[in-house]
């Protein structure tokens, strides 16, 4: 018998899903197929993926399947693809359907897929892969990107039927956060919940979306993106509704101009393949990044004695999520002021975010450290920051105590790191 498999990796969701949907267009049985393993592993002694981005997943793992059920289609719950797939090959005649990702380990998970029939969709981001200098600023692609045509999402998939095929429980542990602490409810209908909720506030996005604290300030779409839960094209279509019923504004215009950053940094992986993973990412300087262990203890302990980011630590650790402006903070002084080499601060992101995808990560942390697409050496003063944005409230929440000023010379430091590491005289870039 053939069957269709539909491999679900970091696209969770039934709406708008290039594989599901060509799998049952011209498939009459179509099983799905999700495999543990593309959360396990470690980069630089941190685990790839800690509990709240996996419980995250689990959960929208169980309502996916639920979902799935509408369409006639099961979803297997596996470990180890390889053995799944030599199984299903031995019993039926498998064509497989996947979407592909940008990075490393996916492209690896790929090559196994790639040993089957298969048909494979690049469905990651709102614009479809076009050309453009990926080493170059963001400036060079958004010119080009803005004229680039967005496909409207897909309709939904077609009935068809399913196997039966051995399926693993999931655990989903039961977390204790503080009530401040931003939470997420998991699975496709939630995801586009916020969305809708949401478009209340598009006109007063840009005005907002710096804080450190609150859920609606900025969107909360990331967490749901990350793993596929509603794709980019469909929340570009419910924004664009949203400016057709009200208005388009400043503002509105800025939620795709941040999803525009997205798309940057996905396709520059897409280009640049395993580059921002490497030392040099996408230069040519080999800078003297440090990889002292007690460095890296101190700031994993959240013991760097300075409270903005020791806040920030705190809060990432406990509970998976850090806004935009406290993630730059944090990444800048680790590398720009502590010296720290890049690929171990952005390990450390991988493990921790809930959100977290290779490319926005990588390409983010490159960014700041000064081997990706800035070409501006940039140092963040994070004292100054911190007051700007109310660092102080943040600080009590997370820290439950009052701000202090540091009692050593942090912007000094920042000096000698410029000089000893990045090997810049301080008066030139
Ligand atoms: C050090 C560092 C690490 C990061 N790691 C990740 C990551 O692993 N996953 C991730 O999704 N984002 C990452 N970001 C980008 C950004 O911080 C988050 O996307 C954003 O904070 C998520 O909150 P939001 O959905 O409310 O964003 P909003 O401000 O509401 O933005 C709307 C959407 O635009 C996209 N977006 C916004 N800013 C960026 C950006 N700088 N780069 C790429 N996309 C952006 C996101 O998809 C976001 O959901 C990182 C940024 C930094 C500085």
């Amino acid at each position: 018998m053939k069957i269709a498999i539909v491999i679900f990796r970091n696209n969770l969701r039934v709406k708008d899903n290039y594989a599901l949907y060509n799998a049952t267009k011209y498939n009459s049985v179509v099983l799905g197929l999700y495999s543990t393993q593309i959360t396990k592993g470690e980069n630089y002694n941190f685990k790839a993926c800690q509990v709240y981005r996996q419980n995250f997943i689990n959960e929208t793992l169980l309502n996916l399947q639920e979902d799935l059920t509408n369409y006639g289609v099961n979803l297997s719950i596996v470990d180890d693809i390889q053995i799944a797939l030599e199984k299903l090959s031995k019993q039926y005649e498998i064509k497989i359907y996947f979407d592909e990702e940008v990075g490393t380990y996916e492209k690896e998970f790929e090559d196994i897929l790639k040993k089957y029939k298969h048909k494979s969709f690049f469905n990651q981001t709102m614009i479809e892969p076009f050309y453009f200098d990926y080493k170059k600023s963001f400036s060079h692609f958004r010119k080009k990107a803005q004229k680039q045509k967005i496909l409207a999402p897909l309709k939904n998939p077609r009935k068809v039927k399913s196997i039966e095929f051995e399926t693993k429980q999931l655990e989903i542990v039961d977390l204790k956060m503080p009530n401040f602490a931003i939470k997420f409810k998991a699975g496709e209908s939630e995801a586009l919940k916020r969305v809708k909720y949401y478009m209340q506030y598009i006109h007063s996005y840009k005005k907002t979306r710096n804080e450190m604290l609150g859920f609606d300030n900025s969107t909360k779409f990331s967490t749901y993106l990350s793993i596929g839960a509603i794709s980019a094209r469909t929340i570009y279509h419910e924004l664009k509704q949203e400016e057709q019923r009200s208005f388009e504004s400043e503002s509105s215009y800025w939620i795709y101009f941040e999803l525009l950053w997205r798309d940057f940094f996905h396709l520059v992986m897409y280009y640049s393949k395993n580059a921002l993973f490497l030392k040099k990412a996408l230069q040519d300087k080999d800078y003297n990044f440090k990889t002292t262990k007690s460095l890296i203890n101190n700031f994993i302990n959240a013991n760097t004695h300075i409270d903005i980011i020791d806040a920030s630590i705190v809060e990432l650790k406990s509970t998976g999520w850090l806004s935009n402006r406290n993630r730059q903070l944090l990444a800048n002084y680790l590398i720009k002021t502590l010296g720290i080499d890049f690929r171990i601060v952005a390990a450390f992101f991988e493990s921790y975010l809930i959100d977290y995808n290779p490319a926005s990560n990588y390409g983010n942390i490159a960014y700041q450290a000064f081997v990706g697409n800035d070409k501006t050496y940039r140092v963040f003063d994070v004292i100054r920051q911190s007051k700007q944005y109310n660092g102080r409230v943040y600080i009590n929440k997370w820290l439950n105590k009052e701000e202090q000023e540091p009692n050593f010379d942090y912007k000094k430091m920042a000096d000698e790191v410029k000089q000893t590491v990045y090997c810049i005289e301080n008066s030139s870039q």
